[in-house]
């Protein structure tokens, strides 16, 4: 089984797993699209350096192509001038003027002579000794153009020849003419493509030599570019017309990105050539791609780490509630434990009721207390086990809660057990409502009050009661004949009061002792009951002195009671044990009234002065107040 715990944990692990998904995939595009963004500056750059080397090869091109024509025609035009020099200087000097790019023409002999000559002053000096002359000597190929390493010519300056071969009448070496190229005119040229501020354009032999670089990158004129692993070399072992290459240049270190070409003039048949570099700054290039780049990672790190912050801040806070739910929701497992034990275990019944009174709940006391199941007990309405009599009170309280003139009450009250008998009860009553004050149910605490109630009787009857004679005492008597007064206020009639002492009554005490005395006292009281009807009401009102109320009597039926009172207390004998004997009297003081308005004092003060009329005249007598003057 999966505990909250175990739950919550992986849950966790879940959502922090979701996360890392979310961002890997969020990270992987962008850098998809960093990488995406960088090839296409990438393939871009190389197209725009391809470009303007293009430009440079054949703008080359075409200048070799006219400096190609130029020396062919030289070489027609070598017969027609007999050695004479001037024209020869005319003519190679005007085609040199006319031409861009070629500075001059010179005409050497097979030995290496220089025979004819825009540069007049540099006639008959030979120049076998260059490079240029000992390759076209040395390959002797008539129908390719020659294209010199770079080298420094007599001026001083750094330039390159275009060479062709001149063929004798058999096609052996008979010389060869040359073109001059003017190094100033290739700077603007070189100069044109250069589209930024950190492009560079230059010009290499093909066997690896600087030419020249525009702007000017420190690296002088002549430097060997044919080094193993350089560009060139690479340009040179791919054997295509056109590479690029990004990364750390052989000659300056500079990481950069270039572009070279291979100089191709359509047909022209070359030995050596040129090759057009065009260069970027790496550094430049990608400069607002890195910068870019650089956002979006920070965008995307300060992203992540704000996912994770928040998701390990809401993490600790759901687990911060659920360690107080859990906490909570213990403490209130352990109070509904608690309570449910103390419920269950209580000596006192205890119930749940719902508004009609019926039971939801009862608990073992309650159970116990009525004989009866819990599930039984559901069965039963409160109304069903309270005793017909107690309904009345019961409904005038109820009503009180259910109207909420009260949240609270106690009553005493009679259940009916499962087997029958009744059961007294102190019931208490408590409302239950909700946070919006709605009555939803009651609760009610139940004692058995049973035995409570017995003593309570017995207590109460002993209270109203003489111990000696069992007859209700004066406190009872009193009680009794004012209620008897009332009812004779409300419903009218008449009355009678009796109040009867036994004569020489410390006589028998002292003849025959004080418990003979007592013995002649509860015989005399059993006497008088015999001859009382139910409604009479005798009590011993003190000593050897007894209260008699007669209620509905009149005057002459109470004198006749009286008067049979006194006739059997004389006349029967009275057994004391020990075969002794006596005979009593009795003297009787009669107050009779049929005055709605009477008092039981006036009626007492009455009797008792007839009695002790009755007395003093002798005893063994009944003696009659005189009624009231109207
Ligand atoms: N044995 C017994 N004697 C009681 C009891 N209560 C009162 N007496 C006695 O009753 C006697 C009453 O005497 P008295 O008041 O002098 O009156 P008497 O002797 O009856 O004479 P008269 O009333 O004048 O006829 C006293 O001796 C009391 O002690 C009682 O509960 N038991």
């Amino acid at each position: 089984m999966i505990t909250h715990k175990k739950l919550l944990t992986r849950l966790t692990v879940v959502l922090w797993i979701e996360l890392v998904l979310a961002l890997s995939v969020l990270g992987g595009l962008i850098a998809l699209n960093i990488y995406h963004e960088h090839a296409q500056i990438e393939a871009n750059e190389r197209d725009r350096l391809i470009t303007q080397a293009n430009v440079i090869s054949k703008n080359l091109a075409f200048q070799f192509q006219g400096a190609n024509q130029a020396l062919l025609a030289i070489i027609q035009e070598i017969p027609e001038w007999k050695h004479q020099q001037q024209v020869a200087t005319k003519r190679l000097t005007t085609m040199a003027s006319t031409m861009p790019g070629i500075r001059g023409f010179d005409v050497f002999d097979a030995d290496g002579t220089l025979i004819y000559t825009s540069f007049p002053e540099y006639l008959g000096m030979n120049f076998s000794y260059r490079d240029y002359y000992q390759t076209a000597r040395r390959v002797s190929d008539p129908d390719r153009l020659y294209v010199s390493p770079p080298f420094t010519g007599m001026s001083g300056n750094y330039i390159l020849n275009l060479t062709r071969i001149i063929p004798g009448k058999q096609g052996e070496f008979s010389g060869i003419v040359t073109a001059i190229l003017d190094p100033e005119y290739f700077k603007p040229l070189l100069a044109s493509v250069l589209y930024t501020q950190d492009s560079r354009s230059s010009l290499i032999h093909s066997k690896g030599v600087l030419f020249m670089s525009v702007p000017d990158n420190g690296l002088k004129p002549g430097t060997n570019l044919a080094t193993p692993g350089s560009f060139f070399t690479r340009h040179i072992q791919s054997g295509k017309a056109v590479t690029v290459f990004s990364g750390q240049l052989y000659s300056t270190r500079q990481q950069r990105m270039v572009a070279q070409t291979t100089l191709a003039p359509g047909d022209l048949k070359l030995h050596s050539t040129l090759m057009v570099a065009v260069s970027r700054d790496l550094e430049r290039i990608f400069r607002y791609w890195y910068e870019n780049a650089m956002i979006q990672i920070i965008c995307f790190s300060i992203f992540a780490l704000f996912t994770f912050t928040m998701l390990f801040v809401f993490q600790r806070r759901e687990s911060k509630h659920a360690r107080m739910a859990a906490e909570h929701s213990h403490a209130l497992f352990q109070s509904e434990k608690l309570f449910r034990s103390t419920y269950d275990s209580a000596a006192i019944g205890m119930a749940l009721l719902g508004l009609d009174g019926r039971f939801m709940q009862a608990n073992r006391a309650l159970c116990h207390m009525l004989g009866e199941d819990e599930a039984a007990l559901c069965q039963k309405t409160i109304q069903q086990i309270t005793h017909p009599d107690d309904h009345q009170l019961d409904h005038l309280l109820l009503d009180s809660l259910l109207t909420s003139q009260r949240d609270n009450y106690q009553v005493e009250k009679r259940f009916f057990h499962s087997q029958g008998h009744t059961l007294w009860v102190l019931l208490t009553y408590s409302s239950i409502k909700d946070e919006a004050g709605q009555l939803q149910h009651f609760v009610v605490q139940i004692q058995d009050i049973t035995e409570y109630k017995a003593l309570q009787e017995k207590l109460q009857k002993q209270a109203n009661q003489d111990f000696l004679t069992g007859l209700p005492n004066r406190r009872h008597f009193i009680q009794e004949a004012n209620i008897a007064l009332a009812r004779l206020k409300r419903r009218g009639g008449a009355i009678a009061l009796l109040m009867i002492d036994i004569d020489h009554f410390k006589k028998i005490n002292d003849n025959y002792g004080h418990q003979a005395g007592d013995v002649v006292l509860q015989a005399f009281a059993r006497q008088c009951q015999t001859q009382l009807r139910d409604i009479d009401l005798i009590s011993r009102y003190g000593g050897e002195e007894f209260a008699i109320l007669l209620p509905d009597t009149q005057k002459e039926q109470a004198i006749e009671i009286a008067e049979r009172l006194r006739t059997t207390a004389a006349n029967t004998e009275m057994h004391l044990g020990n075969h002794r004997a006596l005979h009593l009297t009795i003297s009787i003081g009669l107050a009779a009234t049929s005055d709605t308005s009477t008092s039981l004092e006036k009626l007492l003060v009455k009797a008792d002065a007839a009695l002790y009329h009755a007395k003093q005249s002798g005893r063994n007598a009944v003696s009659v107040a005189q009624a009231d003057a109207p």
